[in-house]
């Protein structure tokens, strides 16, 4: 089975595939993020459809990078005949969606061998595959994909295979292209075009934004480029990751199918983006926002397909194996049913954000802020499922009554600082009523806990200095870091919660949370403990692959990461903690990080 940390992310902005490190695509949803896969054996096995191109004796790769900054995979092979380059990319998307592999001979003559197995529906459905003037389709029902390649093809075993002998300064291409069933054939792609094509794109794409980082600049570039391929370009949608049912506990059952679009994770990244200069994703981001939750605000829903979509139903995939039998496989996600009170404090904290940060703001923003607000006023009192999206009883989390107050004080500072209009003393009287209502019933002990009533901790009360509810040196908070890093953490790095005693409603336990780790950085750097901080992030950094991908959890004692990947939880985190510790301070989650360095050169 392939680790996850062996994954490497190629994409076009409407979805992305997964290559491991023995050159085979693994993972390839079609057309969209969260379409049926075409190739699912990561969550099964090879039968259950791959790509692979790699040397005839197969084997883990020598080495692979991203090309600079793009998302363009170099995967390298050395042999004992010569040496072996797989260059991978997905073309930004044209009429349809394509996967570009080209075979580059480094050094001497290398036997290649090519394996396409498609398998339509996650894996479900065996194509018929022919001929097709000088193409091969693989068609079942509403999917097709189309073959280009100048190397031998042959049927064998329902797999079309390719061998063939690389030498020093060949190159031979391989285009593979996705078609609804009933369509012709595309127009050949040239692949070489593509491929300078894509890299140009990406190139452009990074030096539109700003040089932020310093000292870790690099995994920093890495984060927001993987940010940008969780972007779903033509609707502004950002997905919280590629996969679905990448465990959070080997062989557990805690699989969640990840490729939709969080209000939370969105407006984190927006943040993250923001700080690099990436504003023009921030305005198709707001944008996205303003039509998915068009409509009653008691609709409002903690999740959408990257259109907009409401209706995401859950359901068990129960023909594959899972990832080292992890089942159930799971597509749909039944958390975008839940009360979460968190998401209209995020929403409303990111809309203030980038206000501040001079992005202007349509009439509609302000209408849409005031109608959330309004919902809030007549839910914030009730228990819900928290942003942990814990499926046991509804609770009064701390964290959730916290982001309520952070809704209502953003809108009173909307309405103070920028003019607009609002009934800002009666959110001003809300506001205050909330927080005193957390300091009654959510400290235990001179720390804030879990929720009302509990002594069970929650990594997400270390936000609370970020989002400004107490100052980072308030005691409270400084108990809260104390007894996180004493109770919640297992080798250093943090737990969401303890899933064995807090009563989330599942069974079994989970790694730690990168992003709770990253917090943890934060808040210690804001308590003037810079040493702890920088060491524990660079910590942190060692848990990214050799790629610099993160995905949502790591397992310490196996030392390997888990859930799914990549994510954006793990990829914000990590830009917003890195450009804070660069700038030497401790940034709001309402002032826009990076804003120390606007100033700086731009990357050239
Ligand atoms: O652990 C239980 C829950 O796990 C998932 O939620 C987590 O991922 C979300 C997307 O990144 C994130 O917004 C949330 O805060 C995380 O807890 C899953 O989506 C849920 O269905 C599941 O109950």
């Amino acid at each position: 089975m392939t680790a996850i940390e062996d994954l490497a992310v190629i994409g076009d902005l409407q979805t992305a595939a997964l290559v491991d490190a023995e050159g085979s695509v693994v993972w390839l949803c079609l057309p969209r993020f969260d379409s049926p896969a075409c190739f699912a054996a990561l969550l099964d096995t090879d039968a259950a459809g791959h790509w692979r191109i790699a040397p005839a004796d197969g084997g883990r790769c020598t080495r692979r990078r991203y090309r600079g900054d793009t998302l363009v995979l170099e995967t390298e092979w050395e042999t004992p005949d010569g040496t072996v380059r797989v260059v991978d990319h997905m073309p930004l998307r044209g009429r349809y969606p394509d996967v570009v592999r080209i075979v580059e001979g480094v050094t001497g003559e290398v036997a290649v061998r090519g394996e396409l197995a498609v398998r339509f529906d996650y894996g479900r459905v065996v194509p018929w595959v022919r001929r097709v003037g000088d193409r091969w389709q693989a068609l079942a029902g509403p999917d097709a994909l189309w073959l280009s390649t100048p190397a031998p093809l042959e049927g064998r075993d329902r797999t079309t295979v390719s061998e063939f002998t690389v030498r020093a300064g060949e190159r031979v291409p391989f285009v593979l292209t996705w078609t609804p069933g009933h369509h012709d054939a595309p127009p050949e792609v040239d692949a070489e075009r593509a491929l300078g094509e894509t890299v140009a794109a990406w190139e452009r794409w990074v030096a539109d934004g700003r040089a932020v980082g310093g000292r870790w600049a690099g995994a920093v570039t890495r984060s927001l480029v993987t940010l940008r391929a969780l972007t779903h370009a033509p609707t502004g949608g950002i997905v919280a990751a590629v996969t679905t049912s990448l465990p959070e506990q080997p062989g557990g059952p805690r699989n969640w199918d990840y490729r939709y679009s969080w209000l939370r994770d969105s407006t984190y990244t927006l943040q993250a983006l923001l700080a690099a200069g990436h504003t023009e994703e921030a305005q198709a981001w707001r944008r996205w926002l303003l039509r998915a939750v068009a409509g009653d605000p008691a609709d409002l829903q903690i999740m959408y397909g990257v259109d907009g979509t409401r209706r995401l139903p859950e359901a068990e995939l129960d023909w594959l194996a899972g990832w080292e039998g992890s089942r159930p496989v799971r597509t749909g996600n039944a958390a975008a049913a839940q009360l979460q009170l968190d998401v209209v404090g995020e929403v409303l904290d990111g809309l203030h954000l980038a206000r501040a940060a001079g992005l202007g703001a349509p009439e509609e923003a302000w209408d849409l802020q005031c109608a959330l607000l309004d919902h809030l006023e007549g839910q914030w009192q009730q228990p819900d499922s928290g942003l942990w999206e814990q499926r046991g009883e509804p609770r009064h989390f701390v964290h959730s009554k916290v982001m309520a107050w952070v809704a209502f004080d953003r809108m009173v500072r909307g309405a103070r600082e920028h003019g607009l209009p609002g009934p800002v003393e009666h959110w001003a009287r809300v506001r205050d009523t909330i927080r005193a209502e957390v300091l009654e019933h959510g400290v235990h002990d001179g720390h804030l806990v879990q929720s009302y009533g509990s002594t069970e901790l929650d990594a997400a009360l270390l936000l609370v200095p970020r989002v400004g509810f107490l100052p980072a040196d308030d005691p409270r908070v400084v108990a809260t870091v104390e007894a996180v890093q004493r109770d919640l953490t297992r080798d250093g790095l943090v737990l969401r919660y303890r899933p064995d005693s807090s009563g989330d409603g599942l069974p079994g336990t989970e790694g730690v949370f990168l992003a709770c780790s990253f917090w943890l950085v934060d808040a210690l750097h804001g308590a003037g403990r810079r040493d702890e901080a920088e060491a524990l992030f660079e910590r942190l950094l060692g848990c990214a692959s050799d790629l610099g991908l993160l995905s949502e959890e790591w397992d310490p004692d196996a030392g390997r990461q888990l859930g799914n990947t990549p994510q954006a939880f793990s990829h914000f985190a990590l830009v917003v903690t890195a450009v804070q510790l660069d700038e030497g301070r401790h940034a709001r989650s309402d002032h826009p990080v990076g804003a120390a360095r606007a100033g700086a050169p731009r990357l050239p």
